[in-house]
């Protein structure tokens, strides 16, 4: 093959999952304490996806990590948001409390539960906006 004709294969990019967990028309927000590039700024909880594990598997681990709870992962909420230059993809689900559980905040900074009405007065990190538009008809 001439040198012109290679092209770099790109790998397949690292998905982040993320979980819209929504309760009596309020969807739950998280601050980020870090990196401090994005500490202050809000996410939906989530986290990679590590090797060996499926996207429902990984949710369900960073819920129980990052929030104490146990979850049902449901179906996709928005598109997949391309990240770091298409290095990473994030990919995000509905998901449920299970056994009455209690969401704390373990490892951020704080967070929120939102109506409709205040989906906009937290800084979103850029990538979530795609993510906020899709919500207000599952929280009216
Ligand atoms: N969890 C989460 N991450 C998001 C969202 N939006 C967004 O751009 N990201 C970015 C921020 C980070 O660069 C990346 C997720 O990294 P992370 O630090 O939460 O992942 P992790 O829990 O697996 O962390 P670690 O093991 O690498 O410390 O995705 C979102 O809504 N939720």
């Amino acid at each position: 093959m001439r040198p012109e004709q290679y092209v770099k294969p790109s790998p397949s990019p690292r998905v982040i999952v993320a979980a819209v967990i929504i309760t009596t028309g309020r969807v739950l927000a998280c601050e980020r304490s870090a990196p401090p590039e994005a500490a202050g700024r809000w996410e939906f909880p989530g986290g990679k996806v590590e090797p060996g594990e499926t996207e429902q598997q990984a949710l369900a681990r960073e819920c129980a990590e990052e929030l104490g709870v146990r979850v049902d992962v449901g179906d996709r909420v928005g598109p997949d948001v391309p990240l770091a230059h298409g290095r990473a993809v994030l990919r995000v689900y509905a998901v449920t409390l299970l056994g009455g559980d209690v969401p704390k905040a373990l490892e951020h900074r704080s967070m929120r539960w939102l109506t409709v009405d205040q989906l906009n007065s937290v800084p979103w990190l850029p990538a979530d906006e795609p993510i906020v538009a899709e919500l207000p008809p599952l929280l009216r």
